[in-house]
């Protein structure tokens, strides 16, 4: 189930700006390459730029291959001599649309046999929390830093949700005190998870438990933007005053599985009046990133079989069932404030929350 090395190495590569190989493709992160790199990629021709369906819609060139919105398949656009460098990464970056206005009209081809490396490429730029955009030229001739297999690329969801107990302790929080402090390491080297469980849940019947994504902004610094914060706090309280105790499981999967700094650039296109699905897919992610084959995963570990879980979210219902777990769901609505109130419509009406 574990990628090889190479694949955790190009995730890497790509995060510091180097060309990485893919497949038939060699590959430059769109938003981190300069003119160095990009000259470098391209010493026997001109890039194109592979990116998302999704932002592909937004770029309305979708259409031009006839992909669908959400449609799996990555885009070629064809980088023409007058597309520079702030140019093609505005082409990646709609926060920069507005000072980089788009001049287009862009041209693109099919990927044809390039579209295993294409789509390989985009996940490990998805898996590097970098925006899902690349410079992409064949690999023949180019100096990559790693090259790697595209099996090794597309096993790197999977080996993220394949986790192991690193270590156990008492941590006792000032909203539940008799709380043991479980963590887990996935085995693609990526982020450590927490599972809190508080109390002695028996695992005979349904263990009351809340799955929380983390939130920097939220839980940490109190931003009025979400509802992550109270959420969080309100699911310790409840669980610590269950009689039968229960799990919190805190996941690394920032932003809906985007990133912290994509999340970010999210809140700036909602600073310029995009909701928060379509702050998403401008960026060219979908609405939601997350798998919780990890949740379930730690749960299962833990001996959970059966759980009551606390949310409105359809989605973690659904992620966890597919797993093989029991679920059934207990409401977990907070009161919205100014600042979060449409944030909270939106998921109600375009996400399936169920409030
Ligand atoms: N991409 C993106 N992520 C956001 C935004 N606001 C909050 N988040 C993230 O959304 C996640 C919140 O997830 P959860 O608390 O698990 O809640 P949920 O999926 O809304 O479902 P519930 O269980 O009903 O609360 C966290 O990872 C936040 O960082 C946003 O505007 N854009
Ligand atoms: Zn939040």
């Amino acid at each position: 189930m574990a990628p090889g090395y190479a694949a955790e190495a190009a995730v890497d590569a790509l995060r510091r700006g180097r060309i990485v190989g893919v497949g038939g493709l060699a590959v430059l992160s769109a938003e981190l390459a300069d003119s160095v790199s990009l000259k470098a990629l391209e010493v026997a021709g001109r890039a194109g730029l592979v990116i998302t369906a999704r932002r592909a819609a937004v770029l309305k060139l979708a259409n031009q291959i006839g992909a669908a919105v959400g449609d799996a398949e990555p885009v070629w656009v064809e980088r023409p001599t007058w597309l520079d460098l702030p140019g093609s990464r505005a082409v990646a970056d709609p926060v920069l649309d507005l000072a980089t206005p788009l001049k287009g009209p862009f041209t693109t081809r099919a990927l044809g046999a390039d579209a295993e490396s294409a789509r390989a490429a985009i996940v490990l730029a998805k898996h590097a929390a970098l925006l899902p955009a690349v410079y992409a030229v064949p690999l023949r001739g180019v100096a990559a830093v790693v090259v790697t297999g595209l099996a090794d690329v597309l096993g790197l969801p999977a080996a993220a949700a394949d986790v192991r107990i690193s270590s156990r302790a008492r941590l006792p929080l000032a909203l539940a005190e008799a709380t043991e402090v479980v963590a887990f390491r996935p085995s693609d080297g990526g982020p450590e998870h927490l599972a809190l469980v508080i109390g002695d849940p028996s695992r005979s019947g349904p263990v009351l438990v809340r799955l929380h994504s983390a939130c920097l902004t939220g839980d940490v610094l109190g931003s009025l933007k979400c509802d992550c914060g109270p959420q969080l706090h309100a699911a310790l309280a409840a669980i610590a005053a269950n009689a039968g105790g229960g799990i919190l499981l805190y996941l690394q999967q920032e932003g809906r599985g985007i990133g912290l700094l994509n999340k970010l650039r999210a809140y700036a296109l909602q600073d310029q009046g995009f909701d928060t699905v379509d702050a998403n897919t401008r960026l060219g992610f979908e609405p939601d990133e997350r798998d919780f084959g990890l949740a379930a995963a730690m749960l299962t570990q833990l001996g959970v079989r059966s759980v009551s879980l606390m949310t409105n979210n359809p989605l973690k219902v659904d992620g966890l069932a597919s797993h093989g777990l029991v679920v059934e769901r207990i409401e977990h609505s907070m009161a919205p404030n100014p600042h979060n109130v449409a944030y909270l419509g939106t998921k109600r009406d375009r996400q399936g929350h169920l409030l």
